[in-house]
């Protein structure tokens, strides 16, 4: 099968969080599979260029057009670790991608409306068919709305959208400006309700709403989620339109790319370990606590890796690195923050704790850093507000590292309480579970994590070793998602807004 993903992020060359993972780990999975994969991104100024081999032209004068006239654009091409991308460059005086920065621009729905037109026209200019195209959260939720709207009468009749909504905080409301600058015109008949019509603001459109209605299958990472968004307000105001159309809507649980993530050969760390053998954990955590100046005591060390962002929790976060230095636990936390209130809260602990030995908070982004966090420590906390799926309590069991998460979206999936879990056997439980948002739920899950760690070692290691053997890679949703695609390839003709 011939597929094409469209998103705004492919790990390792442009990652802002699990988007860009999933992206990567999906399409390499699918060629392990058997299929042909090629990635569609914007070319933004800040990726990782040094991550691309071999970029070069691959597609010099796309003309997209956009208000009437057109913007000239070029695409390159280049491998990604393996994958085929191409980057898309628009040269006009908005300089979209370029401005430092993936997201948080005052266009963003410009910006990436635009990149799904630019995809849409590349693909139709270069005779490209995939038979699905896949694409990702609100950014590109106009893909299909405009593949069903335009291209389909210019000889793209055939192709098959499946939409995957990794968080449906953000869904990309926006004015009627949209649909003049991407040719879809006609406010009358999108802004129905059955149409793009944001369900609670009647004056502005959704393109996470569109990409939902369009698209021939539509997923969210996790099976809880799937749930939670239908029937909780987890959904962000989308509950009613997936209900009514449940039937192309599921949970398909994501993996972590057990190639990028994997202890037995990571070039990050310098100790490699494996379930069988876990001795080199320790000259792990020693090289982390020696990078980030902490004591070298006998003492446990819990981490949290994330965005730091209202949806993870902040405050269990903040309270979680204070809660393990009263039970005499150390903490690392590595954490970028999506807002200027929370990047100024951590800033000012950061300050607070810095000759404090036995923390150590790295605020910003920093991939490499983040495997050795994962192999050096003894457990990480996901305390998140929800969480569709959860890429770093699998990445956790990968590394040996318990997860302490708070009971939500594909964190229930994904881990089970080793007290209190009743649909495991002892033997099959992985790490420890709360359900409350507040202090004393995240307090009695940690206690009982670093009671056991002090009092009960060889019981902490058997805990450990059971998480590792969890099978958390592409394998099988990768499978799951080939189900899908053939679904609606060959069962499937005609898209629901017809
Ligand atoms: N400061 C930092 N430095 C280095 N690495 C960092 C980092 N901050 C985060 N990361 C890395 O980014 C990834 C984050 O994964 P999450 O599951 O937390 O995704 P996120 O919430 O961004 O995305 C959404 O999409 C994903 C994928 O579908 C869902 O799992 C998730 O629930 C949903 O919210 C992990 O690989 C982590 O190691």
């Amino acid at each position: 099968m011939y597929i094409v993903q469209i998103a705004s992020e492919c790990a390792p060359v442009i990652k802002a969080g699990g988007l860009g993972d999933v992206v990567y780990a999906l399409s390499r999975e699918l060629e392990i599979q058997g299929n042909t994969v090629e990635i569609i991104l914007p070319m933004y100024d800040c990726m990782r260029y040094d991550h691309i081999w071999g970029l070069h032209d691959a597609y010099r004068d796309l003309s997209v057009p956009w208000y009437g006239g057109a913007v000239h654009c070029s695409v390159y091409c280049g491998w990604v670790h393996g994958r085929l991308c191409f980057f898309i460059e628009p040269h006009s005086q908005d300089n979209f991608f370029h401005r430092g920065c993936y997201y948080g621009c005052d266009d963003d729905n410009m910006r990436f409306a635009f990149f799904s037109k630019a995809a849409l026209e590349f693909l139709h200019r270069s005779n490209k068919r995939p038979d699905v195209i896949h694409c990702h959260d609100w950014q590109t939720g106009l893909v299909p709305v405009m593949l069903f709207e335009i291209y389909k009468y210019h000889g793209m009749e055939y192709q098959r959208v499946c939409y995957t909504i990794h968080n449906f905080k953000h869904q990309g409301i926006a004015g009627a400006e949209i649909l003049q600058a991407t040719g879809l015109n006609q406010e009358a008949y999108y802004f129905q309700y059955e149409r793009l019509r944001d369900n609670f603001n009647p004056f502005a459109i959704n393109m996470m709403k569109g990409g939902i209605i369009y698209s021939n299958h539509v997923t969210t990472v996790s099976p809880h989620h799937a749930w939670e968004a239908r029937f909780t307000d987890i959904g962000y105001g989308l509950g009613h339109t997936l209900h009514s159309f449940q039937y192309k809507f599921k949970g398909v649980l994501n993996g972590i790319d057990y190639d990028v993530w994997n202890p037995e050969s990571d070039r990050y760390i310098p100790g490699h370990y494996s379930k069988d053998n876990l001795a080199e954990k320790a000259l792990n955590k020693k090289a982390l606590r020696a990078r980030l100046l902490l004591r070298d005591v006998d003492k446990p060390l819990i981490c949290y890796i994330g965005r730091l962002d209202d949806q993870k929790g902040v405050h269990l976060v903040h309270h979680a690195i204070y809660h393990s230095l009263f039970k005499d636990a150390q903490f690392v936390l590595l954490g970028s923050a999506t807002g200027a209130k929370i990047n100024a809260q951590f800033q000012h602990e950061k300050r607070f704790l810095n000759d404090n030995s036995d923390v150590h908070l790295e605020l910003g982004f920093n991939e490499e850093l983040s495997h050795l966090i994962y192999a050096g420590a003894d457990m990480i906390v996901v305390p998140s507000n929800y969480e569709p799926c959860g890429l770093t309590q699998m990445i956790g069991f990968r590394y040996g590292t318990v997860p302490i998460v708070r009971g939500v979206g594909g964190l229930i999936n994904t881990v089970f309480d080793r007290d209190y879990d009743q649909t495991k056997s002892p033997e099959k439980r992985n790490g420890y579970v709360f359900y409350e948002s507040n202090y004393q739920a995240l307090e009695s899950a940690m206690d009982r994590a670093i009671g056991l760690w002090y009092d009960y070692p060889e019981e902490f290691r058997k805990l450990v070793v059971q998480g590792m053997e969890y099978d958390y890679s592409w394998n099988i949703p990768g499978a799951e998602y080939l189900d899908i695609y053939d679904y609606i390839r060959h069962k499937w003709s005609e898209v629901i807004a017809a």
